[in-house]
């Protein structure tokens, strides 16, 4: 079964846990089968709110209401991917470069149910490069830091995320203590976000796989 069925088959699952009202949805290949889902119950829900301009153009495609942040409040729900998880369902994300909209949705969300297939289930964070996003007149000083926190660092050229920002892609670490290198990673100057999702990681994951999907929750 290739990859994308087992995304799509978490995604159907994560339907069970929409209610009505105002929900978050994040970015990628598994959240866009969500969005395409979310369209056939639409008028159970009062409108989205986005993580990136790519999930607000799909939105936007199926005529589901797309709210601001600000206006939204509070949200009872958010749904998005990962590019890894441990079983304490802590995350690497920003593969789509969407990280920090990603963190901040979150946060704002009461539930957060992470959709992906089983592949992206790991025994330890950190054989996917963690993503950084920057302020571009900091990319050096941030690569050097991070160089001294012994990863190598790697410009996604050519990529600007949503906020105007580049993206660092840090290859070579060794994730041991993903709490307090998400504080560390955090706090050197000129980083807007890493995408390790640790203080705010998912409260559910559904992972697709080819007998099916599978639930786990977070202590
Ligand atoms: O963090 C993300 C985007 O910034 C995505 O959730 C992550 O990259 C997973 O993507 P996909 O669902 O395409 O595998």
């Amino acid at each position: 079964m290739n990859q994308d069925t087992m995304k799509q088959r978490a995604a159907e699952a994560a339907l069970d846990y929409v209610e009505d009202g105002l929900i978050g949805v994040g970015t990628g290949s598994t959240v866009n089968h969500f969005i395409d889902l979310l369209a056939t119950i639409k008028e159970r829900i009062d409108g989205v709110v986005s993580s990136s301009e790519a999930s607000t153009a799909r939105l936007n495609e199926h005529g589901i209401p797309v709210l601001d942040l600000n206006i939204a409040g509070e949200l009872a729900l958010y749904v998005d991917g990962a590019d890894e998880s441990n079983h304490q369902l802590q995350l690497i994300k920003g593969g789509g470069g969407a990280l920090t909209r990603e963190k901040i949705v979150a946060a704002a969300s009461r539930r957060f149910v992470c959709i992906a297939d089983e592949s992206k289930l790991v025994e330890r964070l950190g054989r996917f490069p963690l993503p950084v996003e920057v302020i571009p007149m900091a990319r050096s000083y941030v690569a050097r830091e991070l160089v001294n926190l012994g990863g190598t660092p790697v410009w996604r050229e050519g990529f600007v995320t949503d906020n105007g920002n580049l993206i660092l892609d840090v290859r070579d670490l060794e994730i041991r203590e993903p709490i307090g290198l998400e504080q560390e990673i955090n706090a050197i100057a000129g980083v807007v976000t890493v995408g390790l999702f640790t203080r705010r990681g998912a409260d559910v994951l559904i992972l697709g796989g080819p007998d099916g999907t599978r639930t786990l929750t977070a202590n």
